[in-house]
């Protein structure tokens, strides 16, 4: 029975039962509760999935489209990890991720959404961020990863670096989270090709703003006008 297997997920995963009585409507609310709150979330770190993510971003995205405030997206990879893991093993690796994970969050404001994923990569959405504070908070999470050291071992005590790419949502145009991901990556990659540890973003929003935007802007306009 399904319901059997979504409890027996529930338990797995050290989640809080319904305290209703069994079966009731309220108790299988709770179930359904429980097992939304498990399949938005990264099993390893807690943070929000990439499922998840990709839906926080395209609320982002719209928001953005309607308010004209400016939101910034962050892809952030940690710095060499394969060689921690086939230095220290899996479980170490495994460490890493999960301290990383926590520094990230510690940094952020409470409205901002921190996830993973992917095995080493983490995507920060910081809504209502101005331009002008992009590079700035996104220094204070490089620096925060730099200065943990993580202990994978007893007596064993690794530091690590992250890289960052950063990309604002652009404000008048109508844009996809997938074009705005594509353009978070982009700037990461510049920040690994540049010597790893530092994080780049977008210094020209406009400029950058790619054809297929400018092609689904125009698609927006003409729907609008019907
Ligand atoms: N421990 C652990 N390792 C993982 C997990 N997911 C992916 N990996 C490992 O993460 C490593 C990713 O390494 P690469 O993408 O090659 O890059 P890198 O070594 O981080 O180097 P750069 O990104 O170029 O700085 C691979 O060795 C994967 O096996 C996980 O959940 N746990």
């Amino acid at each position: 029975m399904q319901l059997d297997l979504a409890l027996q997920l529930l338990q797995q995963a050290g989640a809080l039962l319904p305290e209703a009585e069994p079966y009731s409507e309220a108790w299988v609310q709770g179930v359904i509760d429980a097992l939304c709150d498990l399949s938005s979330k990264d099993a390893l770190t807690g943070l929000v999935n990439r499922r998840s993510f990709e839906m926080a971003l395209s609320r982002e995205v719209d928001r953005v489209a309607r308010s004209g405030e400016s939101a910034l997206l962050l892809a952030v990879d940690i710095d060499h990890f394969k060689a921690v893991n086939d230095t220290y093993g899996h479980a170490a690796g495994d460490l890493v991720i999960k301290a990383v994970a926590g520094a990230l969050n510690q940094v952020v404001r409470p409205m901002d959404t921190v996830a993973r994923v992917g095995g080493e990569e983490f995507g920060i959405v910081l809504p209502k961020c101005a331009p002008s504070f992009g590079a700035m908070v996104a220094e204070r999470l490089r620096e925060r990863v730099s200065e943990l050291r993580v202990e994978v071992a007893s007596g064993q005590i690794l530091a690590v670096t992250i890289s960052l790419g950063g990309a604002f949502a652009p404000q008048w145009v109508r844009s996809s989270s997938l074009l705005w991901m594509e353009r978070a990556d982009r700037q990461l990659y510049r920040a690994k090709a540049e010597g790893r540890n530092r994080a780049c973003l977008e210094s020209q929003i406009e400029s950058l703003v790619s054809a297929e935007e400018k092609g689904m802007l125009f698609a927006v306009t003409q729907q609008d006008s019907e």
